[in-house]
């Protein structure tokens, strides 16, 4: 979707920088996407990135002061963030920075402590990943995120256990969406490649075609020549009208995709803009894009 709708207000940004992101951000380097951010392209002085991190219209995931970790341990500081209607969004940050958190936190999985976590105008803290699911939200975890024992088939369907049948036409419109999967459909997820394990976890969250899906480090452990090919998924995704919020270690090429980026350090917000606007913003890149 277009960003136009989805601004944040641009404001100097002053913060101490931070050790830089020792992830492979290089990676990007390599998918055939363009080498210099559009800001680099027009020669002009690029804007500082915006350090608001709520947009001006409506939101359907709205966190706002949101507190949150593990038991005691509170990981997450008062982070504000939204996702609009069909947009797509991107958390980047330093190992650490509490970017998966954020994910598990708005699926239920951590242990809430303050502030706002709605979706689509409902308070949804402290429902089940279940409850979560029927409200429209679809998650891809990093790890474990196929059941290696079952096939191709019977992930997908495990995708749609709250119905009480199985939706034959979203199964079809899975295997369309990822043709390799109708091929291996009884193959154990198991036995399939990374690439193709990553279709069957995609495959099973849209199952119940969420408003909003939730996608942690896709490209992890991919190959370099299929990480193009997985960011172009997301994006054909995105185009169908489902909004994203996404993680990536790979985040110099998440935000050339993306409509607009969160940075994320140590369990707080940073900095939000457009993702061409983090990339075109030096000291962003400096601290968090390896240069
Ligand atoms: N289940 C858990 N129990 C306790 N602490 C945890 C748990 N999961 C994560 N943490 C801690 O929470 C902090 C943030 O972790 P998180 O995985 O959200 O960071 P991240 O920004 O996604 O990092 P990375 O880029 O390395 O994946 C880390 O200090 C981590 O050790």
């Amino acid at each position: 979707m277009s960003a136009d709708e989805a601004e944040a207000t641009d404001e100097t940004a002053g913060d101490d920088p931070v050790d830089a992101d020792d992830s492979p951000s290089a990676e990007g380097d390599e998918t055939p996407a363009a080498d210099e951010t559009p800001a680099a392209d027009t020669g002009e002085t690029p804007a500082a990135a915006g350090t608001t991190h709520t947009l001006d219209g409506d939101a359907i995931l709205r966190l706002r002061d949101l507190d949150a970790g593990y038991g005691d341990l509170q990981i997450l500081s008062d982070i504000d963030l939204d996702v609009a209607d069909g947009e797509y969004v991107t958390i980047v940050g330093p190992n650490g920075a509490g970017k998966s958190t954020v994910m598990k936190t708005v699926f239920g999985l951590t242990t809430y402590m303050d502030g706002v976590v709605e979706f689509e105008g409902e308070s949804i803290h402290g429902l089940a990943p279940e409850q979560i699911i029927r409200e429209g939200i679809g998650f891809v975890p990093q790890n474990d995120n196929v059941f290696p024992g079952l096939s191709v088939r019977e992930n997908l369907e495990m995708g749609a256990y709250i119905l009480d049948s199985v939706p034959e036409d979203q199964i079809e419109e899975i295997y369309d969406r990822f043709p390799i999967l109708r091929e291996r459909k009884e193959q154990k997820a198991g036995t399939l490649s990374g690439g193709q394990r990553q279709m069957v976890a995609m495959g099973r969250a849209l199952m119940l075609d969420p408003d909003l899906l939730l996608l942690d480090e896709p490209s992890a452990g991919l190959a370099p020549d299929l990480v193009a090919d997985m960011f172009d998924r997301i994006d054909r995704i995105n185009d169908s009208g489902t909004a994203v919020l996404m993680v990536e270690q790979n985040a110099k090429e998440a935000l050339r995709r993306c409509d607009r980026g969160y940075v994320l350090v140590n369990g707080e917000n940073r900095y939000t803009d457009r993702g061409e606007v983090l990339l075109g913003d030096e000291d962003v890149r400096k601290d968090f894009l390896g240069g």
